[in-house]
């Protein structure tokens, strides 16, 4: 499939009699093609875990005991479930941040991916949960999830661009970016945040930024948006571009060193990608900085 089909495409796998158009932009076209051809083993292996796929990096202490030692096939797979198990707890910490949520709300994942948060969010709160991605073969893949689980009237994924949504205005009581706003400017993607949710509902990202304390993006940020095809926002711009759309801080937690273990550990891997180093010293020389912020939508 190409970008110009995107639209026709989901219409037609839908049955939906609706147009929906394609690409914003040419950028937004190779976003698309990039997810839509996405099927990296460190991916799907992890996701094979338990059926919750993501597309985000992990939290927490490595549980060393649960790893064993040694190698081979044995340590392969409880390497797999233990880098899983820190992914999963990013999500848990996301959603421990959207505030109370009731049955009958509704959320707003914004780049959704294949749905692991998703599908998170609706285990915990019973809610529904709209999730947008550029990539037909994400939503696709997050929709078949929601079948096979069962919950495919609470949690649905669409194509469609996060700055320019179908949702209601001021109905939303919580929505977030889970490691997706570094494919967006901040500004019109604040402004859509703003419209869809509710007064006093709750905006989360977990986001990769980089440090104004360094001064610049350092090298390894530049390796990350190349590798990638993003383009990774200061933590500056994050709070101005809030602050700038009724969105007020109510948490900033410096997640750095909580995920490094999980990058330590990953780059023993057999699934390495070739980004872990990146990464890891960037981190580590303070020219990046891996972030959690909850807002309020005043
Ligand atoms: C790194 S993945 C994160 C996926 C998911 N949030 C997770 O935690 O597993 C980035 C996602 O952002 C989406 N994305 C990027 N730009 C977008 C846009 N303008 N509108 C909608 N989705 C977008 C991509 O399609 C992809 O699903
Ligand atoms: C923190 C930053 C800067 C994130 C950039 C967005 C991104 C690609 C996240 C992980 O996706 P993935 O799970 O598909 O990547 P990988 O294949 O490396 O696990
Ligand atoms: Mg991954």
């Amino acid at each position: 499939m190409t970008s110009t089909d995107l639209g026709a495409d989901v219409a037609a796998s839908s049955g939906a009699a609706m147009f929906i158009p394609g690409p914003a932009t040419p950028y937004q076209g190779d976003i698309a093609r990039y997810w839509d051809r996405e099927a990296r083993p460190v991916n799907l292996r992890l996701g094979d875990v338990d059926g919750l796929y993501h597309h985000h990096y992990g939290i927490g202490d490595v549980d060393h005991t649960a790893l064993g030692d040694g190698d081979g096939c044995a340590y392969e797979k409880k390497l797999i479930a233990e880098l899983h198990r820190l992914e999963s707890a990013q999500a848990e910490l996301l959603l421990d941040h959207l505030g109370p949520i009731e049955r009958d709300d509704t959320l707003v994942d914004a780049g959704c991916g294949r749905g692991g948060s998703m599908v998170m969010a609706h285990q915990r709160f019973g809610c529904r949960v709209e999730g947008v991605t550029l990539s037909a073969k994400q939503a696709d893949f997050a929709n078949q999830r929601a079948r096979e689980l069962g919950i495919e009237d609470h949690v649905r994924a669409r194509v469609c661009n996060m700055l320019g949504t179908p949702f209601e205005t001021g109905r939303a009581a919580a929505s977030w970016n889970n490691e997706s706003s570094m494919y967006v400017d901040l500004e019109d993607l604040f402004a859509e945040h703003s419209r869809i949710l509710t007064t006093g509902g709750r905006y989360v990202t977990i986001t990769g930024c980089w440090n104004p304390r360094y001064g610049q993006p350092s090298k390894y940020v530049s390796q990350i948006n190349a590798h990638f095809e993003c383009n990774i926002h200061s933590r500056r711009e994050y709070l101005r571009a809030m602050a700038d759309h009724r969105l007020v801080p109510q948490a900033v937690i410096d997640l750095t060193p909580a995920t490094l273990p999980y990058w330590e550990l990953r780059a023993t891997s057999s699934l390495v990608t070739g980004i872990e180093k990146a990464f890891i010293n960037s981190y580590k020389d303070g020219s990046f900085q891996y972030l959690l912020i909850a807002a309020d939508r005043v």
